[in-house]
C-alpha cells in the first residue's frame, strides 16, 4: 500500500504542478489569451460565485484547449518510461530486436512541424474544433504527454481535471501580469520534470467579480 501511494504522489505532483506553471506563463505571457479564457469563464460562471465548480469545466472548450496546447508546446514529461519490445518488430524499415529498450520522443512528437502548424506558437485554437481531441492517441498519435496504450499514465483524468479546475479558478479570481520589464523566458531546465529554466513570477490582482 505505502509502495502504491508513494508511486502517485511522486507520478502525480511534478508532472501536474510543472504543467500548471507552463500554463499560467502563457496566461501571463499573452494577456489576449488571458482574457479570451476569462471572457469563456464569464458566459458559464455568474458574478459573485466564489469556486468554479467541476461541472463548470465540462461547459469551456476554451479552457480544455488551452490546457491542450499546454500540454502539447510543453510536456512536463519529454520521455515516457522505458518499454521493452516483447517480439521483433520491423518499425519504418528498421528492425527493432526483441528485448530491446525503446522510449518515444514526446516533446519533439508535439513539436512535428509535418503534423502541427507553427509548432513552437502557443495557440489553444488549434484543439476547437467539431471533434473533440483524442489526447489517448486510440484512433491516430499526434501528440503523447501522457503516453498512449496499456502502459498510458493511469492518472490522465485526475491530472486534466485539476489542470482545468485550477487554472479556471486562479483566472477567475485573479489577474495576472507579468511583472515590470519582465519577459517571460520559455527556456527549459530538466529536473524530474522539465520546468521552467526561470519559474514563473508574476503580478496577480484579485478581479472585482
Ligand atoms: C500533467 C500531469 C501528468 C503527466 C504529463 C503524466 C505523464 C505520464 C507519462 C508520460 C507516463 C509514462 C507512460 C508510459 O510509460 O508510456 C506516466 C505514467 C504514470 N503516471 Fe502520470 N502524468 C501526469 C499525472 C499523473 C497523476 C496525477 C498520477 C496519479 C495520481 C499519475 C500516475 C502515473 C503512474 C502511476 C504512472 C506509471 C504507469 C505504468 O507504468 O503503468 N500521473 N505519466
Amino acid at each position: 500500500m505505502v509502495t502504491l501511494a508513494s508511486e502517485f504522489i511522486n507520478a502525480g505532483t511534478d508532472t501536474t504542478s510543472t504543467a500548471l506553471q507552463w500554463v499560467m506563463a502563457n496566461l501571463v505571457k499573452y494577456p489576449h489569451i488571458q482574457e479570451r479564457l476569462l471572457d469563456e469563464i464569464k458566459q458559464v460562471v455568474v458574478d459573485g460565485v466564489e469556486d468554479i465548480k467541476e461541472e463548470d469545466l465540462q461547459k469551456m472548450p476554451h479552457l480544455k484547449a488551452v490546457i491542450l496546447e499546454g500540454l502539447r508546446r510543453h510536456p512536463p514529461a519529454h520521455f515516457v518510461v522505458p518499454h521493452c519490445v516483447t517480439e521483433d518488430t520491423i518499425l519504418g524499415g528498421y528492425l527493432i530486436p526483441k528485448n530491446s529498450n525503446i522510449n518515444f520522443m514526446v516533446a519533439d512528437m508535439g513539436w512535428d512541424p509535418k503534423v502541427w502548424e507553427d509548432p513552437m506558437a502557443f495557440k489553444p485554437e488549434r484543439f476547437i474544433g467539431e471533434e473533440v481531441f483524442d489526447i489517448t492517441g486510440s484512433r491516430e498519435i499526434k501528440m503523447m504527454p501522457f503516453g498512449v496504450g496499456r502502459r498510458i499514465c493511469p492518472g490522465l483524468g485526475l491530472a486534466l481535471l485539476h489542470l482545468e479546475y485550477f487554472v479556471a479558478n486562479l483566472i477567475w479570481k485573479f489577474e495576472w501580469k507579468a511583472m515590470d520589464g519582465d519577459e517571460i523566458s520559455l527556456e527549459e531546465k530538466q529536473e524530474f520534470t522539465i520546468v521552467m529554466k526561470t519559474p514563473l513570477m508574476a503580478h496577480i490582482t484579485p478581479r472585482k467579480c
